[in-house]
């Protein structure tokens, strides 16, 4: 259900998963963000909408710092991921991001099997028997709603799936190193309708036991997925910054910001 609690970038929720604080972000010498400051609910969904290069990936993928991996990058400020700095030096990347998993655009999985997309990832953090492991892929199918359709081919290779059960595969992949956080980037965007809808009817189901952050272009889809939206935008500087953050009802229906009104009135963007 959609909480009405009036919220700011800097309300503190009761549980927050992840709190950003006046992040700003480079590449190279380019600055992407200017001072986003966010509270990002735990196990609830949160869309990040705006138009296109504002933003909305780079602070995505600052969340599990694979931002880094674009080459030069830098960024001040503080996020913290249930209270811990992630930018603080003794942080294990590893473990961070099998904590905060990512899902992209296009699916990716990798081109061998439907099994050893699963437990590639479970096999690296920890030895399990073939009875555990077996069974952990199952789980990770399951809860990823794709289990059903692929029980009977799991040697087969991931590639030969449609990019709809492909994508639930990159999101099995995800699910079976037990993340708290999955980061989606514009998950539904090469998909079908159909299969996009089956992508927004599991986000439905994890949020119960997962906090998702969901970049998308698709007003709709933010407001039927969601139960907080983002909205980023630029100015003449071509920096991308926090117009505004609340209630996806709120968002939708009564933003405080013109700018938030007319993005998701569809009058620009
Ligand atoms: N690897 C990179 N190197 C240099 N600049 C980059 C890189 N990635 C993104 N940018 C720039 O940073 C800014 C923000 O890009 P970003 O992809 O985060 O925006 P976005 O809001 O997600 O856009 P879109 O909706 O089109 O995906 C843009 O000006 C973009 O050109």
């Amino acid at each position: 259900m959609i909480s009405t609690t009036k919220l700011t970038p800097n309300t503190q929720l009761n549980s927050s998963a992840l709190l950003i604080e006046n992040v700003n972000f480079w590449y190279g010498t380019k600055q992407a963000l200017t001072d986003i400051s966010l509270n990002i609910p735990q196990e609830k969904v949160t869309a990040m909408i705006g138009p296109s290069g504002c933003g909305k990936s780079t602070l995505l993928k600052s969340l599990n710092r694979i931002g880094e991996l674009e080459g030069k990058v830098k960024v001040t400020g503080s996020i913290r991921f249930l209270g811990q700095d992630i930018y603080h030096k003794r942080v294990n990347i590893n473990t961070l991001r099998r904590q905060i998993g990512m899902v992209f655009q296009r699916p990716n999985p990798f081109a061998t099997s439907i099994y050893e997309n699963i437990a590639y990832g479970i096999r690296i953090f920890r030895s399990v028997s073939r009875g555990e492991l077996d069974a952990q892929v199952e789980s990770a199918l399951q809860g990823a709603a794709l289990w059903e359709e692929v029980k009977d081919s799991l040697n087969k290779s991931a590639l030969g799936l449609s990019g709809g059960q492909q994508q639930r595969l990159c999101i099995a992949r995800a699910l079976a190193v037990n993340p708290k956080v999955l980061l989606m980037d514009e998950p539904c965007s090469a998909l079908d309708p159909l299969s996009t809808l089956k992508i927004e009817e599991l986000i439905h189901g994890l949020k119960t036991h997962l906090t998702i952050i969901i970049v998308t272009h698709n007003m709709q889809q933010a407001s039927r997925v969601s139960d907080y939206t983002a909205f980023f935008n630029t100015d003449e500087s071509r920096i991308g910054k926090l117009i505004e953050f609340g209630t996806t009802e709120k968002i939708f229906t009564d933003a405080n910001h013109s700018q938030t009104r007319d993005y998701v009135a569809g009058r620009f963007g």
